[in-house]
């Protein structure tokens, strides 16, 4: 039998993804009832079919390839990957896509859970047509958050609505290594399933329309392109997609616009007119936040004409032109994550929960009153100044703050300073260590504005930079910073020593 089940709770989570499971944790922790509504498992992409698979998938790979560059260890490497290992060790991280360890999570926090899909009816109403069944019509006495995640592009190519094609959930999720796989996108995921995938024994093809990682620095991109290159990763750059179509033997074909040809490392064309055939095509052409389908129009939200549907939010998270969402009334309606459209990580998705989570239960006890300031526990100051990246391919690109290009347009007179990584720690890590550094430097505060480290194992430089943007350390304090000798941190000397100190 169907029930309809009416229930009230103080907050309203829709999605239990890693930022929908924050929020709930803060606000439970503030002292407030939450309760999250998941469609699929809970623990969301990062858990099952993003994070935590790409990065097991990556890692044997990359453990292999750091022991054959320093002689001694070389020689031990007498076989190639464990493809069955490989996949049993992400089946293991994944765990078996079984949510159980999550829920218990869930339940032990003191959060409750119900599973289904959940839409929004009104300011502070739910309704959930869940699994087992029942209808829930849900309540929220202080807010609802949307944390829905977010949702693969699917590119304008001829043919592509017709065949089946991998996204990044088939790929990280996959049993079988195909024997050609054309990735078409050449943005993080693309990048890092291709590099997996061609140690795991694919011959892979990467497509990419534009410049490969076009939004790093081009050298760091480079070092990037040049270790794909070195896997026998076949980089189509500058190239667009056509057409795609399915052979009588299941084979895909994909016609290429051509490249411009021109260019070397990150940024070489392919010949105009090429097609290639592949076993499976893996479509990795970025992603928009998932707001379908979860009644944002019956509290006065819509997609502009002509345009996709987003939302805008303050420092908390609270959602602008919400109806009855004015701060200086009773505020209701938050999203956070990929949900809410600004820079797609976990990472800082969980630190935007924290802080929405924070806010909610502050704002329902009288404690906080319109716009937090700027770095207190309730703002989520450091997406505008310091989001971390790690693009974990080998070598790897880190990256931290702004660009140059994106400090001049917002106003800072920035300089940059940069150099290969050639340290005592790097020529140690490994034999012929290629690896490249560089700082942007606001030049009226001296102080940093961005960092982009590339090379074997520099990802755990990062935090580093991270600590001294958010701190926004003087680079003459930074001086006294002294890095351990012989480590690849020693780069941080030389760079402060290029720049003049
Ligand atoms: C291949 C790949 C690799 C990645 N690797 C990294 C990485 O190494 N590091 C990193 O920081 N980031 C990485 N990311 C990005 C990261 O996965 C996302 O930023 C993160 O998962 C976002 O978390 P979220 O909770 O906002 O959304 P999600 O994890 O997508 O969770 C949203 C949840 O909401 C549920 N849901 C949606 N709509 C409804 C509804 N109406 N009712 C009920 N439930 C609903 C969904 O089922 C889902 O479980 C990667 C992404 C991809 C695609
Ligand atoms: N290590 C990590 O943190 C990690 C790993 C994978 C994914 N992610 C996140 O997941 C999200 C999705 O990853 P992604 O690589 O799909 O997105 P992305 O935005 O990094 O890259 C998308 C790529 O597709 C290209 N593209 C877009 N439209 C196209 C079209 N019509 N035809 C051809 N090419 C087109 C873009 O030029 C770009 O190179 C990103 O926000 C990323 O931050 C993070």
């Amino acid at each position: 039998m169907t029930l309809r089940l009416e229930r009230e709770f103080d907050v309203i989570v829709i999605g239990a993804g890693a930022v929908g499971e924050n929020v709930a944790d803060r606000v439970v922790r503030g002292g407030l009832t939450a309760v999250l509504i998941e469609a699929e498992l809970v623990g969301g992409e990062c858990s099952y079919w993003a994070c935590m698979p790409s990065k097991a998938l990556l890692r044997p790979g990359t453990a292999l390839h750091g022991a054959q560059t320093v002689p001694g260890a070389l020689e031990a490497v007498t076989r190639t990957l464990d493809v069955a290992a490989v996949l049993k060790r992400r089946d293991y991280f994944t765990s078996n896509w079984q949510d159980d360890g999550q829920v218990k999570w869930v339940e032990d926090t003191g959060i409750d859970l119900i599973r289904g899909h959940g839409w929004i009816t009104a300011p502070r109403q739910v309704e959930v047509a869940g699994l087992d069944g029942n209808s829930y019509a849900l309540t929220a006495r202080h807010a609802v958050v949307v944390a829905t995640g977010s949702t693969p592009n699917q590119p304008p190519v001829e043919g592509l609505q017709d065949i089946e094609y991998w996204t990044t959930r088939e790929a990280t999720s996959a049993r079988e290594v195909p024997e050609r796989l054309a990735v078409l996108g050449g943005g993080v995921a693309g990048v890092e399933l291709a590099q997996a995938y061609a140690r795991l024994g694919a011959a892979v093809t990467l497509v990419a329309r534009g410049a490969l990682l076009g939004a790093f620095p081009e050298p760091a991109a480079e070092l990037v392109a040049a270790g794909l290159r070195a896997d026998g990763v076949d980089l189509r750059l500058h190239t667009g997609t056509r057409s795609v179509s399915e052979n009588d033997d299941g084979s895909l074909t994909l016609v290429l616009d051509g490249g411009s040809g021109g260019g070397t490392g990150a940024s070489a064309g392919a010949a105009a007119g090429a097609s290639l055939t592949a076993d499976k095509l893996l479509v990795t052409t970025g992603r928009h936040p998932a707001l379908e389908g979860i009644g944002l129009d019956s509290v006065g939200i819509s997609a502009p004409e002509g345009g996709p549907l987003r939302l805008t939010t303050d420092s908390t998270g609270l959602v602008h032109r919400a109806a009855e969402n004015e701060v200086s009334g009773s505020p209701w309606l938050y999203a956070a994550g990929d949900a809410a459209g600004r820079a797609m990580l976990t990472h800082q998705g969980k630190y935007g929960a924290r802080a929405t989570g924070d806010a909610i239960a502050a704002r329902a006890k009288g404690k906080l009153t319109g716009e937090p300031a700027p770095w207190t526990g309730f703002a989520q100051t450091a997406y505008d100044h310091a989001v971390p990246n790690v693009v974990f391919t080998d070598p790897e690109l880190a990256n931290v703050g702004r660009t140059k290009a994106q400090a001049g347009k917002d106003g800072f007179r920035a300089s940059t300073v940069e150099l290969p990584i050639q340290v005592s720690g790097s020529s140690l890590h490994a034999e012929n260590y290629e690896g490249w550094a560089q700082l942007v430097i606001d030049e009226d505060r001296k102080v940093l504005l961005g960092a982009t480290f590339a090379g074997p194992d520099v990802a755990e430089l990062l935090h580093a930079a991270t600590i001294a943007i958010v701190g926004e350390v003087p680079l003459d304090r930074l001086w006294h910073a002294v890095p351990s000798y012989p480590t690849i941190s020693e780069v941080w000397l030389r760079l402060l020593e290029a720049y003049g100190l």
